[in-house]
This record gives C-alpha cells, sequence and structure tokens, in this order.
C-alpha cells in the first residue's frame, strides 16, 4: 500500500480552509528567512502558497545573509510582539555563524509553530504535547488517518536531529511503541531496521535504505528529501526495490512533505484559536 500524503494533505488543508471560514479567525503566519539559499527559498515559497489555499495570512520576513544572531533575534521579537502574527517560522537551516538555538529560543513558545523551541521539546518528551513539530506531526497523521496503530510495535527512526528525528522518537514512544532510534554512530544499523515494524528514516541520503534494511511487512516512512546524482528529487528510501516487500510506504515526492506542510497550517490555526480564546 502506498501511504499517499499528498492527498492526504489536501483533505487536511480543506479542513483547515473550512474551518477559518466557519469562523472570523484571521489566522497568519509569518516566516523569516536569512539568505538566499534557493531550497530554503522554495519551501518557503510552499509554505505561503499552503497559507494562500486555506485562507491564512502570510508575512515573509527576508534578512540578508550576512546577518548577525542579533538582527534576527530582533525580527523574531517583533512578531512575538505582533498580535496580528499567529504563527512564527524561521527557516531552517540558517547560515553558518548564526546561533541556531538562541534564535529558536526568541520565538515565544506560543507562536511557535514549528516545535522546535526547548519548552514545546520538553512537552512532548515528558508525554503532554504541545505544538508538535511539523514533520513528525504530519507522519503520525498519515499513520492514523491509515489507521497503522504504533502501540506494541516495534519502531526504528533513522536519524536523530531536534526538527524530525527526536520529536518523532518522542511522538512514537508516546503513542506506546517500542522505540529506537539510529544515527551515524550506530553499529549495524541494518541489523537494527532489519527489526522495525514501523521504519522512519530521516537521513538525507538519496535511496540508502535497501530491501536487506528491512523487514518483510514493515511500514516504511520516507523523510529524505535528496536529489540522486541526475538531480532527481528521492527520498532515503530505494522505494522501487523496498516497496514490494514493505506493506505500506510513503512516496517521495508526494508522501512525508506535503503533510509537513498541512500540519504547520493546522498548528497556526491552533495557535489564532487560542488567541482569539476559541
Ligand atoms: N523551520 C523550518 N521548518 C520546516 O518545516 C522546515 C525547515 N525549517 N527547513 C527545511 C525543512 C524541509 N521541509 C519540507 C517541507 C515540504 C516538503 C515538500 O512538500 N516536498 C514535496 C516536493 C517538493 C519539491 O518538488 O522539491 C514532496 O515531498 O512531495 C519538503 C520539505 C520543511 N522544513
Amino acid at each position: 500500500m502506498i501511504l499517499n500524503g499528498k492527498e492526504l494533505s489536501e483533505k487536511r488543508l480543506a479542513i483547515v480552509k473550512s474551518e477559518i471560514e466557519k469562523t472570523d479567525l484571521k489566522p497568519c503566519l509569518a516566516t523569516v528567512i536569512v539568505g538566499e539559499d534557493p531550497a530554503s527559498q522554495l519551501y518557503v515559497r510552499m509554505k505561503h502558497n499552503a497559507c494562500g489555499k486555506v485562507g491564512i495570512r502570510s508575512v515573509g520576513v527576508e534578512l540578508p545573509g550576512d546577518s548577525m544572531t542579533e538582527d534576527v533575534i530582533n525580527a523574531v521579537e517583533k512578531l512575538n510582539k505582533d498580535p496580528a502574527v499567529h504563527g512564527i517560522l524561521v527557516q531552517l537551516p540558517l547560515p553558518r555563524g548564526i546561533d541556531t538555538e538562541k534564535v529558536i529560543e526568541s520565538v515565544i513558545p506560543e507562536k511557535d509553530v514549528d516545535g522546535f523551541h526547548p519548552l514545546n521539546n520538553g512537552r512532548l518528551f515528558s508525554g503532554r504535547p504541545d505544538f508538535v513539530p511539523c514533520t513528525p506531526g504530519g507522519i503520525m497523521t498519515i499513520l492514523r488517518e491509515y489507521e497503522i496503530d504504533p502501540a506494541g510495535k516495534k519502531a526504528v527512526v533513522i536519524g536523530r536531529s531536534v526538527d524530525v528525528g527526536r520529536p518523532m522518537a518522542a511522538l512514537l514512544i508516546n503513542a506506546d511503541a517500542t522505540v529506537t532510534v539510529c544515527h551515524s554512530k550506530t553499529q549495524n544499523l541494518a541489523e537494527e531496521t532489519s527489526k522495525a515494524d514501523i521504519l522512519i528514516s530521516a537521513i538525507g541520503r538519496a535511496r540508502f535504505v535497501g530491501p536487506e534494511m528491512v523487514k518483510k511487512g514493515a511500514v516504511v516512512i520516507d523523510v529524505g528529501t535528496n536529489h540522486d546524482e541526475n538531480g532527481k528529487l528521492c527520498g532515503d528510501v530505494d522505494f522501487e526495490k523496498v516497496e514490494p516487500i514493505a506493506s505500506a510506504i510513503t512516496p517521495v515526492p508526494g508522501g512525508v512533505g506535503p503533510m509537513t506542510i498541512a500540519t504547520l497550517m493546522e498548528n497556526t490555526l491552533e495557535s489564532a484559536r487560542r488567541h482569539a480564546n476559541l
């Protein structure tokens, strides 16, 4: 079975749209982008497009690539204080030289629709999540909508990043899975991944996960957005070879990526609701 993130994201976006139309909420997402990385510009554009589709207002702050940490924090603090702004997203990665942790901590947790602030992280890890990071949040929505219950299953996450691997592990723990987190220092990765009932790959290497790493009947979730040697967009998983042995698998494109954006819209709507005490 192919887990159609594109289709599911459209369904979720339609729900967000109708919720906004039903209320007189005027949700607003602010994005902050530093420098001119074309991939980051593309992602931010996609987020603004999604806002436009569902009726979320969006404002974009663009700072030069040679900005100092303080400049970025100043921009964030303006948005913190602006009552019309409900969500703040600082596009990552930030240019080298900028203290990413400091910038993330400058976003007030109430507007942290990315779920990257340590307070929201801590809440997630203590089992009382508030804003959940959009990629792992979107993956949990995929699992729920396709009625894949992680409870009691063995889940293996490859990657331990703050934006994907770590919160993914926390969400799966909260959903009663038995969770293993693998990373660059893991010895015998294939031995670990082959035990997974649910395998989540967030490595960032084109077609790295082959069939020898996957148990027959496993659910395979591919977070990778890579380009292969021909410049073709592909995931971490060798889809052609893994799809036949998986019971369910997300494609790239059209899997996790669109769900990331849909979850960002949901988080922004939720923030606007709270702001209005609805
Ligand atoms: N503060 C912050 N929050 C993020 O959520 C964040 C970020 N920084 N930095 C970069 C990553 C990456 N990311 C993606 C979102 C959508 C797709 C997506 O929709 N991809 C399409 C394909 C798009 C294409 O054609 O390249 C798909 O998979 O179908 C991919 C990647 C959000 N990120």
